[in-house]
């Protein structure tokens, strides 16, 4: 946006959403960037058919039938997404993970700051974004980001102690995830009649998994102010639990479709270097959260990226004379794609052969 001035960061870093919305502070025009005149219509959640696909028909001790195949399949080549039932995480499990992010953000700020991010543009930690490019807006949105897989990459300094049962929490749901990456990569594989392992052997055994608890405050501008702006992720996949705020929308033939919040459902959604393994016949979606003027929301997002350093590349059995190789193999994606996300752009097209 021209005329917009960036903050230092230590201003931007030591001011959250959440006490501007306690002080009664409006958002100030550098989180002001939304304007839907010329975009296309938000298509509400109950007219939103994202799949709904059932996990438990995809595990090993049964075998999965070719209707459940084609059904994931699909959703991956047009939604590149899908909210996933069936995954096997107990209910009181994800009940628990939300209980105890709502009782971290809702903690006094002084409790909320031992635990924030030293310097920009360090990840880890309590916070909101990074200080993002000139010119680029700000999220109504404060964060805590953690590495939470493999165990030897987390950062305890930054694992709140309190509420006293969050560690544990996050440790039990980060074993869930993983079985889920598992499964879930297992599943896509098979739908595309590669080998089960492919992708699992592509990311690679160190293969990361990161933790974002998101905090969106209640906001007065709605219509002026994104909770979180368009992006694609640079992860191979994401798994997205809501609690029962809306405000996640998902782009697809150029109409924002509102995600429907079912709680014990977790929303799959593909990021770009997923879209490179299956050399484009899986879409990476494009999504963004909204803000409302009444509720406060809280998501908890985990990213599965490949091991640092590894080589991913479209899969053989996906290149062909009638689909020839769309990208190339690369490493540390994740680092190119987070610089143009802080542009206010993509970076798939810098994966193109
Ligand atoms: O809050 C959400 O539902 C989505 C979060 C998201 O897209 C992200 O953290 O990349
Ligand atoms: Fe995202």
């Amino acid at each position: 946006m021209a005329g917009v001035s960036l903050l230092p960061a230590e201003l931007l870093l030591a001011k959250r959403v959440q006490d501007m919305v306690i002080n009664g502070e409006e958002p100030t025009s550098l989180f002001m960037s939304r304007n839907d005149t010329k975009e296309a219509q938000d298509i509400p959640s109950h007219l939103s058919p994202i799949p709904i696909i059932d996990l438990s028909s995809f595990s090993s001790s049964t075998s999965t039938s070719e209707e459940e195949l084609q059904k994931l399949k699909s959703a991956l080549c047009s939604w590149g997404c899908f909210q996933a039932i069936g995954h096997g995480i107990p209910c009181a499990i994800l009940d628990k993970i939300r209980s105890v992010a709502k009782e971290f953000f809702e903690q006094p700020m002084e409790e909320k700051k031992k635990w924030s991010k030293s310097a920009n543009p360090e990840m880890e930690g309590y916070g909101g974004d990074p200080a993002p490019e000139q010119g680029q807006s700000l999220n109504w949105q404060d964060r805590l980001f953690l590495s939470v897989y493999p165990e030897d990459m987390r950062m305890y300094k930054y694992w709140p102690e309190n509420p006293k049962s969050f560690r544990e929490v996050l440790e039990d749901y980060t074993i869930k995830m993983k079985m889920v990456t598992e499964n879930v990569s297992k599943a896509m594989a098979q739908s595309l009649q590669l080998e089960e392992n492919c992708f699992q052997n592509q990311l690679g055994e160190r293969a990361t998994l990161s933790a974002r608890f998101n905090y969106y405050s209640r906001c007065h501008k709605p219509q002026l102010v994104w909770g979180l702006r368009p992006h694609a992720d640079g992860s191979a996949f994401t798994i997205i639990l809501q609690d029962d705020v809306e405000g996640l929308q998902v782009l697809k033939e150029e109409q924002w479709f509102t995600v429907p919040t079912i709680s014990n459902a977790l929303l799959i959604i593909l990021g770009d270097q997923m879209e490179i393994m299956t050399n484009g016949m899986f879409k990476s979606a494009v999504h963004r959260v909204v803000t409302n003027s009444e509720r406060d929301r809280i998501s908890v997002a985990v990213f599965y990226y490949p091991e640092k350093g590894k080589e991913i590349g479209p899969e053989e059995g996906l290149i062909n004379e009638e689909r020839p190789r769309l990208f190339k193999n690369l490493t540390d994606y994740g680092d190119v794609h987070f610089q143009h996300y802080q542009r206010g752009m993509r970076a798939l097209h810098l994966a193109k052969v």
